[in-house]
């Protein structure tokens, strides 16, 4: 049977004793609502198998009692590595806020030791059942199984979190785990059987050497890291009344591979009889990874999941019925006097692509869960079954990469499934960094592809690939941020629809070099600014996105617009940065594959000195180079050739096309910086 949380705990061991009183002036003061000077103050001491002690704070003030959990490190000598309760907040912290794994709310972490002996954090106190036997004796079978499901679901969550994202990057040591993990199994099922001990299980030898020959092959870059929990035991989980409402004792919790976290499953449902639940449920979620590990061995490349394989197959579809058959219409609006305005059949086209589930592809469900919680209960916000495409379609970046690429094949189709730069990143700026108003106000509408953004951080003054030169002021004059400077190359703000620009500019020009920049929301109609021109590359000023020369005088914008606070611009731009290059890229591939498909039937069709040119030597042996650096402009450069003059005209679409992508070696930063991020990532791996 299980017991109540609160059942478990009895009096406080003498050697765990500590100042109440310190304690009590401590939580007063860092603990939000604590009561300050409460009428009853007690504590008691979890009992069960804690090896960092656990107690129930119980404070009352008149009539009402208000519960907290404390843990801390055991009094006297540790070894260095352990019962780090600083670990334990941090990963319990860093999930409560970012994503929807059940943990307990924790309120602060307390790294001083003269307080109560040790460090120490207070969290919330959960009002739940314990099953301390995993069996579940006493239930029926229809709970049990409802009890192992949840369990199974809790695990899977957890194992779904974006460790990069939610900022847990860096929680331990990534590459080798599963390598480390099965030596390390190994040499403790040898210690602990055979010569007088319980007898050594030839079976499991085999699963040994199973494993090891089965490491896979990300293992050794720990590219794929996840987190794992490293004590995920029934007794471990907080449930009320089948649900589990929090995960414990995370004291064990560290980085491995994902698919290794499958691996781990089976092993562990076959030494614990645990439920195959577990294992079912991972791979429902993890299935993409298992499964293109079986495609990748049998046949040299990566397949994507069904699920994404359907959605590519309806997106071509798309493509083919309704975005290519429109292209020239497009041009022909971007080129005429109304060039500033939205076609008709755009918003049609959007309207089509919401309802066959083609919308808002690039959220990952990461950042989809981060914005489910914070906008839940929001009556305008549409989470309900009939509108789940508004936060994506719970993809990883990895699968997004297979319907970008397909999207990239036209430069009309990304804003049509509301995946269009710059809009991408600002939705992903809001949904990782944006609290609850800011959601309401600016996320919900992008969304809904009713408006759309631009993000303002290059100025004409100052070299901004490195945006620690930015020169824009953003000054606080009581309840408003003033803004003045001048931008330009603000891409989308020519749009008509364009409501929202993301400005980058310094709040405090004496901070640390990277503490000065702040990130703003802002109106594009606040008095102030003023939108001096629209820009051209190669001539095009890609109508009617446009990149626009803005500048802004005395703009005042609400205090409450400011993005995550205060000289946290830089961090945003660098979290802004990474998925919008890829992006990029992954349509650049779009974009070269659409090349390649047009030069080769225009070379298939006509004939010069007697021969389709598809003949010629030079043409074979040029088509067989495509996979070199700076791929898609080389091939769509060899496209334009193939066509003559007519491929530098814009009666094809391969002009724009290489336009379009070589402005890509520059926007979103030039090559040299992206490379020397790279040069520098691998130095650092070179060095771990
Ligand atoms: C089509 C297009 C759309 C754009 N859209 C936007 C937008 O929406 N919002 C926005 O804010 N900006 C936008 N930009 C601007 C773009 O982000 C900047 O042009 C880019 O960051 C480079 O800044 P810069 O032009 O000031 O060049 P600079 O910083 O002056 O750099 C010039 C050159 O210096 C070299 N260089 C720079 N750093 C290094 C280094 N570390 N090592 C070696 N060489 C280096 C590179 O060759 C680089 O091209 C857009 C640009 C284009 C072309």
């Amino acid at each position: 049977m299980a017991s109540r949380t609160c059942d478990l705990v009895g009096r406080v061991h003498p050697a765990h004793q500590f100042d109440l009183d310190a304690l009590l002036r401590y939580a007063s003061s860092h603990v939000h609502a604590f009561p300050l000077s409460p009428s009853k103050f007690s504590v008691s001491q979890f009992g069960y198998g804690q090896s960092n002690p656990t107690f129930l704070l119980e404070v009352s003030s008149g009539s009402s009692v208000k519960r907290y959990v404390l843990r801390k490190k055991p009094p006297g000598k540790l070894l260095e590595s352990a019962h780090a309760v600083e670990r334990e907040f941090q990963v319990i912290e860093a999930l409560g806020i970012h994503t929807q794994v059940p943990v307990p709310k924790v309120f602060c972490l307390c790294t001083d030791s003269s307080v109560i002996g040790t460090p120490f954090y207070i969290m919330e106190y959960l009002d739940g059942r314990i099953f301390l036997d995993p069996g579940l004796p006493g239930l029926a079978p229809k709970s049990r199984r409802a009890i192992y499901q949840a369990a199974a679901k809790a695990l899977a969550s957890l194992h779904s979190a974006d460790v990069d994202t939610i900022g847990l990057g860096k929680f331990g040591r990534r590459e080798n785990y599963c390598k480390r993990q099965v030596e390390r199994w190994a040499k403790q099922y040898i210690a602990s059987t055979g010569d007088g001990k319980s007898d050594r299980n030839p079976k499991m030898l085999e699963l040994v050497d199973w494993l090891r020959q089965h490491v896979p092959l990300e293992d050794s870059l720990g590219a794929t890291s996840g987190l794992v929990h490293g004590d995920f035991r029934i007794d471990n989980l907080v449930f009320h009344p089948l649900r589990v409402i929090g995960i414990l004792d995370w004291e064990l919790s560290t980085l491995e591979t994902k698919c290794v976290m499958l691996h781990t499953c089976m092993v562990l449902a076959s030494f614990y009889n645990f439920n195959n639940a577990t294992v079912q449920v991972h791979l429902e979620q993890l299935g993409n990874e298992s499964e293109n590990q079986d495609l990748l061995k049998e046949t040299g490349r990566f397949v994507p999941s069904k699920k994404v394989q359907e959605l590519r197959k309806r997106l071509i579809k798309f493509m083919e019925d309704r975005i290519y058959p429109m292209e020239n219409e497009f041009y022909k609006l971007a080129q005429s006097t109304m060039r500033w305005t939205i076609h008709p059949e755009e918003e049609n086209l959007k309207e089509l692509a919401k309802r066959e589930g083609l919308w808002n592809l690039f959220i990952p469900f990461e950042s989809a869960a981060r914005a489910k919680k914070l906008l839940d209960g929001i009556n305008e916000f549409p989470v309900d079954k009939s509108n789940d495409c508004f936060l994506g379609a719970g993809l990883s970046n990895l699968e997004y990469g297979y319907l970008c690429e397909v999207m990239g094949r036209s430069v009309w189709a990304p804003q049509m499934f509301n995946c269009g730069a710059p809009d991408t990143g600002n939705m992903e700026v809001l949904l990782r960094y944006g609290d609850k108003e800011q959601l309401q106000e600016w996320l919900i509408p992008l969304l809904e592809g009713k408006i759309r953004s631009g993000f303002a951080m290059t100025e004409p003054e100052v070299a901004s690939s490195d945006a620690t030169n930015i020169e824009c002021s953003i000054k606080r004059e009581g309840d408003s941020y003033i803004i003045n400077g001048k931008k330009w190359w603000t891409s989308g703000a020519m749009d008509p629809r364009c409501r929202l620009l993301i400005v980058m500019g310094k709040a405090d020009f004496t901070a640390p070099m990277h503490k000065q920049q702040s990130m703003i929301l802002v109106d594009i109609q606040t008095p102030g600014m003023h939108i001096q021109r629209p820009l051209t590359v190669f001539g095009f000023d890609d109508a009617p996105h446009g990149h626009a020369e803005i500048s802004f005088e005395n703009v005042s914008v609400p205090a409450k617009n400011i993005l995550l606070g205060e000289g946290r611009g830089f961090e945003i731009a660098q979290g802004r940065l990474g998925p919008g290059r890829l992006h990029h890229c992954l349509r650049l591939i779009g974009a070269a594959e659409r090349g390649m498909q047009i030069m080769v039937q225009r070379a298939l069709r006509r004939k010069t000195f007697g021969k389709f040119i598809a003949e010629h030597g030079s043409f074979r042996s040029d088509i067989a180079k495509v996979a070199a650096p700076n791929m898609a402009l080389k091939v769509l450069d060899m496209a334009i050739q193939v066509h003559g003059a007519a491929g530098v005209s814009s009666d094809t679409v391969l002009a724009h096309l290489w336009a379009t992508s070589r402005t890509l070696r520059i926007a979103d930063g030039p090559d040299e910086v992206h490379l020397g991020t790279i040069a520098k990532l691998e130095l650092q791996r070179a060095k771990l």
